[in-house]
């Protein structure tokens, strides 16, 4: 296994121009097809996750054009549903944003459809996205286990009508319903049960629908009405955000060891709840500049927060490594979700900042951290989670350095994660 040593650094400063957002990526693409029109999208994501997307579009006969870096992409929309006279097998890897959408938009038209992924991928559950595309007349069947991938889908259409959606596991499932009920066969209306976890990601749902011109009326998150007889319309171009779960680990970067530290590409007139990252750094002393399209942190003395992190559960993440540098406990609550992402994430982190020295409390849904006196060199397992090598190479900024194991996991979001991060070192 690659393990990647991180010595000691004291300073970080400079600027970075974060890539594009994972979640607008995989959402435009989706959308891109479904649209009339082609769409020239710019600032794409280059990752795993968006090329599983891609590879999926292509094979299912999607045309398209990347650039050489494959930052720029021109996708001739199908102007409706994804048809196929033969059976598609299709892989997406471990990707959230490739399966639980697809999954939803492949019922629309007519064909067989295999969906599989990566081992952990068949340990997410997609069960309440699947029981609401059944009720509206969706033919799924689970290949392995019940309620999770990989799955067969017998598409004839999607019925309109009222249907529910479970929101207390993932907002992935209400997204996925969303997209897919414009082209639905009647008026579709969603009601959410139980509480609707990582709302925001709705909103950057609804932003993009909005601009592929689908209208949505939102009753406060609790109901959505899709008016029948709706179709995207692709706008022309698409820009796509800088990713604002990846300027986490910068930001608060130079919030423990500015400097200062300015990410590009995200700022406060993004569409994604993760900006609000900067909030919670605030929240625990850093000094944050905002700008539309821009954020600087600047380094200052850290103080332990007792925050609700439900809003931002992929960002959250990164509070409980700057928690290390922080004076004082920090508690991250309603973050049950983090269970079923890449890993584990509350046994992976709590696992991991151990290892560090610090004395941590893990709960079924939340996380108590309580700082080393003097964080220990440790070689830190990452889970094939991109978010967990992130996180722990802030421990670069104590005297002792650290070690990330499997570092090229990143690739899921952010395969250059640790060039641009060295470079702001010194
Ligand atoms: O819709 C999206 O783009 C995402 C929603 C969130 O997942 P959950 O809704 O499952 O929390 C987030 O963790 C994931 O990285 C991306
Ligand atoms: C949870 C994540 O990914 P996914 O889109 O696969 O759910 C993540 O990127 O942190």
């Amino acid at each position: 296994m690659k393990q990647l040593r991180l010595d000691p650094i004291s300073r970080m400063h400079g600027e970075v121009n974060i890539p594009g957002s994972k979640s607008i990526s995989n959402r435009a693409l989706l959308l891109a097809t479904l649209a009339k029109g082609t769409t020239e999208l710019t600032n794409l994501l280059d990752s795993d996750d968006i090329r599983h997307m891609l590879a999926a579009l292509k094979q299912l006969g999607v045309q398209f054009e990347l650039s050489e870096d494959k930052s720029r992409c021109s996708l001739q929309g199908l102007g409706g549903a994804i048809n196929s006279n033969k059976l598609q097998e299709l892989f997406l890897g471990n990707a959230g944003t490739a399966m639980r959408p697809l999954c939803a938009a492949l019922t629309l038209g007519n064909g067989e459809f295999v969906l599989m992924g990566e081992p952990r991928m068949e340990e997410r559950p997609i069960g309440d996205l699947v029981d609401s595309l059944k009720a509206l007349g969706a033919d799924i069947q689970y290949l392995k286990n019940p309620g999770f991938p990989p799955l067969k889908i017998k598409a004839t259409g999607l019925s309109g009508g009222d249907v529910e959606i479970a929101g207390n596991l993932s907002s992935q499932f209400l997204t996925a319903l969303l997209m897919v009920a414009p082209l639905a066969g009647a008026a579709v209306n969603i009601k959410v049960k139980g509480e609707l976890v990582s709302k925001p990601y709705i909103d950057i749902t609804l932003a993009l629908m909005a601009q592929f011109g689908v209208k949505v009326i939102n009753h406060d998150y609790q109901r959505f009405e899709i008016p029948s007889g709706q179709s995207y319309l692709s706008p022309g171009k698409v820009l796509v955000e800088g990713d604002a779960s990846s300027a986490s680990y910068f930001l608060a970067a130079g919030a423990i060891a500015g400097g200062e530290v300015k990410v590009t590409g995200v700022g406060c007139l993004s569409i994604q709840g993760d900006v609000k990252f900067a909030d919670a750094l605030a929240a625990m002393g850093a000094e944050i500049e905002w700008g539309d399209d821009f954020i600087i942190a600047r380094g200052s003395q850290l103080k332990g927060i007792d925050m609700d992190m439900n809003h931002i559960p992929d960002a959250a993440m990164t509070i409980a490594t700057a928690a290390v540098f922080a004076k004082g406990p920090t508690r991250l609550s309603n973050i049950y979700n983090w269970r079923i992402k890449e890993t584990d994430r509350l046994s992976a982190m709590a696992t991991e900042l151990r290892k560090i020295g610090a004395e941590v409390e893990e709960g079924e849904d939340y996380i108590l951290v309580n700082p080393p006196l003097t964080p220990k060199h440790a070689a830190i397992d990452t889970y094939n989670d991109h978010r967990m090598a992130m996180c722990f190479s802030l421990l670069a900024f104590a005297e002792c350095g650290v070690t990330i194991n499997d570092p090229d996991c990143t690739s899921k979001t952010f395969p250059d994660y640790f060039q641009r991060f060295a470079a702001l070192a010194g």
